[in-house]
């Protein structure tokens, strides 16, 4: 309910709707108190008397008090959806950001298709509670003390025996709400377990096709799919069995109030008018209590996705900037590792044991060893992906968490060792993070990337659309947009991670070449993980990682000379000369 709250409190940015929709709710109320009495007044005063006037003016009254609950009624739906598409604006714009700011450590635990259930359906739950429940709830409560109040001073015999309906059935609908509460979540719950298997099937539907596992997805879809069915119809089952007895007894209660009120009317101490008005106010006082009724679970929904957002909203970001982090300006080239640990969030053994090396200015670095060694993890200490567990990064000595954190990624030029692209044309994804960069520049980088000829003899050249996740495009060809893309920063340190992987050994060797000569010219260090040696043969120094540690470091010569397990990787290399 604490979360409920503050969705509520978000309503002060929008305080005049809400202000006008609540002045709506008001006049609404009250234009539905006013004509019962109009009928009171046309009955005793028109008709009982044979006054047309009468009847003239209490139809000419009811016209426009009905003319105004539709207007008010509008008023009140119209602003309380405005106000609830502006919270559900602000939520989505304040978790999109959050997400982007949160630090990898959290987007390595958290699931993708949460993530994406809470910006959506989450939100979606707290529009409607914004939108409709709230309006339901206060209107309802609204109601009840107005007709209660008429009712008293009406005829407070008969509005007792009325008023009695109220906590019987509100009781009824307790009971219902407290029995299916669980029946309700379970609706939510199958809904995102069926979600969950369609949106595995989408991403993943090549897996099936080639695992040829249609039938058994089609099945496992089918099963949830009349699970969830089934939750549905045990929940209309629970409505069926509850509903009707409310009715009856608002039935019961009118036929109470006919009955008294009639022996009333016959004993001269209530009139027709007063009769027909207060039978007609029984609807209103019905009508709030299943108004909360249906709004409750509604409610009991939307408390439990505004906790789901705000958990996203309030989750702590690890890694931000220091109260006086510098920018980086300048870099001089000397990368220091002092005794690096580190070890992921929920990790329970170090990925980095003890690392420790510092590069010289223009230096070309490597970083070779088998899989799972460590390699991408040294890297991602640099632009601060995570920070270490412990000892320290520095930058021509300063540690890099004092650096501003902007500053230092928009330096450090990266390819990652997975191509993520984005629906768009090919120049837009090389001139990612430069939206504005002339075609020249994109050419040239594409050229040194080795993906220009490609890209060239293409129909629509740098226009073409590329799907997303870089669909249409092989992996080779994405890893060399990739490389472009990182090129065409205003990198001083460039990190390629095995970005060549899905390249062939020739053109590999080609990127390498050209990188070279651009790494050693623009940047102040530059390091590369690589797989084949012969990769990695022209670097200045290659660090050799096994399980964590930093086991050896030289030229490729000294290595050769001093290193079993250099000497080891080399041999199972050239046994596979596809792959050198
Ligand atoms: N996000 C993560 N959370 C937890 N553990 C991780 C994470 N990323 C990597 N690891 C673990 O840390 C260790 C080092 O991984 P790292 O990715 O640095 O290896 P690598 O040498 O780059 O491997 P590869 O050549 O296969 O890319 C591995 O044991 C891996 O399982």
């Amino acid at each position: 309910m604490q979360s409920l709250n503050r969705v509520l409190g978000s309503l002060k940015y929008y305080w005049l709707i809400t202000t006008g929709a609540l002045i709506s709710l008001l006049l609404l109320t009250a234009a539905n108190a006013i004509t019962p009495q109009l009928f009171r007044w046309g009955i005793d005063q028109g008709i009982a008397s044979f006054d047309y006037q009468v009847i003239f003016e209490v139809a000419g009254a009811m016209v426009l008090v009905a003319i105004g609950r539709g207007l008010f009624n509008f008023g009140q739906t119209f602003w309380a959806e405005k106000v609830s598409q502006g919270v559900a604006y602000d939520l989505r714009n304040i978790i999109f950001r959050k997400i982007q700011n949160l630090s990898f450590s959290y987007h390595d635990q958290a699931q993708t298709s949460q993530l994406l259930t809470r910006i959506t359906s989450d939100v979606e739950q707290i529009r409607t509670f914004v939108g409709t429940s709230l309006i339901q709830v206060v209107g309802a409560v609204v109601t009840l003390i107005t007709i209660a109040t008429i009712l008293i001073m009406m005829n407070w015999q008969l509005a007792l025996i009325t008023l009695g309906l109220v906590p019987i059935a509100a009781m009824i609908l307790a009971r219902f709400l407290i029995k299916n509460q669980k029946l309700f979540g379970q609706v939510q719950e199958r809904l995102g377990d069926l979600n969950a298997v369609l949106q595995e099937n989408i991403f993943g539907v090549r897996v099936v096709k080639a695992f040829v596992r249609e039938p058994i997805e089609m099945a496992r879809y089918t099963k949830l799919n009349d699970d969830l069915v089934k939750v549905n119809m045990k929940t209309i089952a629970a409505i069926r069995n509850t509903f009707p007895w409310i009715f009856l007894l608002s039935n019961l209660i009118t036929v109470i109030v006919v009955g008294v009120g009639g022996i009333q009317v016959i004993g001269g101490t209530f009139s027709i008018g007063e009769l027909v008005a207060f039978n007609s106010y029984l609807l209103f006082i019905l009508q709030p209590i299943l108004l909360i009724g249906f709004a409750a679970p509604a409610i009991a929904q939307a408390a439990a996705s505004a906790e789901r957002v705000y958990e996203v909203v309030d989750a702590e970001i690890e890694i931000s900037d220091r109260p006086h982090a510098v920018p980086f300006e300048k870099c001089g080239g000397r990368i220091t590792f002092e005794n690096v640990h580190f070890r992921y969030p929920g990790a329970t053994t170090e990925a980095l044991k003890g690392i420790s090396f510092e590069t010289k200015p223009q230096e070309l670095i490597a970083i070779l060893g088998m899989t799972g060694s460590g390699k991408s993890t040294i890297m991602n200490l640099i632009p601060r992906f995570y920070d270490v567990t412990a000892g320290a990064v520095r930058i021509d000595g300063r540690d890099v968490r004092d650096f501003q954190l902007e500053s230092l990624r928009s330096h450090i030029g990266i390819v990652f060792q997975e191509t993520t692209l984005f629906s768009g044309t090919i120049r837009d994804n090389i001139a990612y993070a430069e939206p504005n960069a002339p075609l020249e520049k994109v050419i040239d980088v594409a050229k040194t990337a080795q993906i220009h000829d490609f890209i060239a003899s293409l129909p629509d050249g740098y226009d073409t659309t590329v799907g997303e996740r870089g669909l249409g495009l092989s992996g080779g060809q994405k890893q060399r947009i990739a490389i472009a893309r990182t090129l065409l920063t205003n990198y001083r340190i460039l990190i390629l991670d095995d970005s060549t992987s899905a390249v062939d050994a020739k053109t590999a060797a080609d990127i390498q070449e050209a990188l070279d000569d651009l790494m050693r010219r623009k940047t102040c260090t530059s390091f590369v993980i690589a797989q084949r040696i012969s990769t990695v043969r022209n670097a200045d120094r290659i660090l050799l990682m096994d399980k964590g540690h930093l086991v050896a470091q030289g030229t490729h010569e000294d290595l050769m000379r001093t290193s079993t397990l250099y000497g080891s990787i080399l041999e199972s290399q050239m046994k596979q000369p596809t792959t050198a």
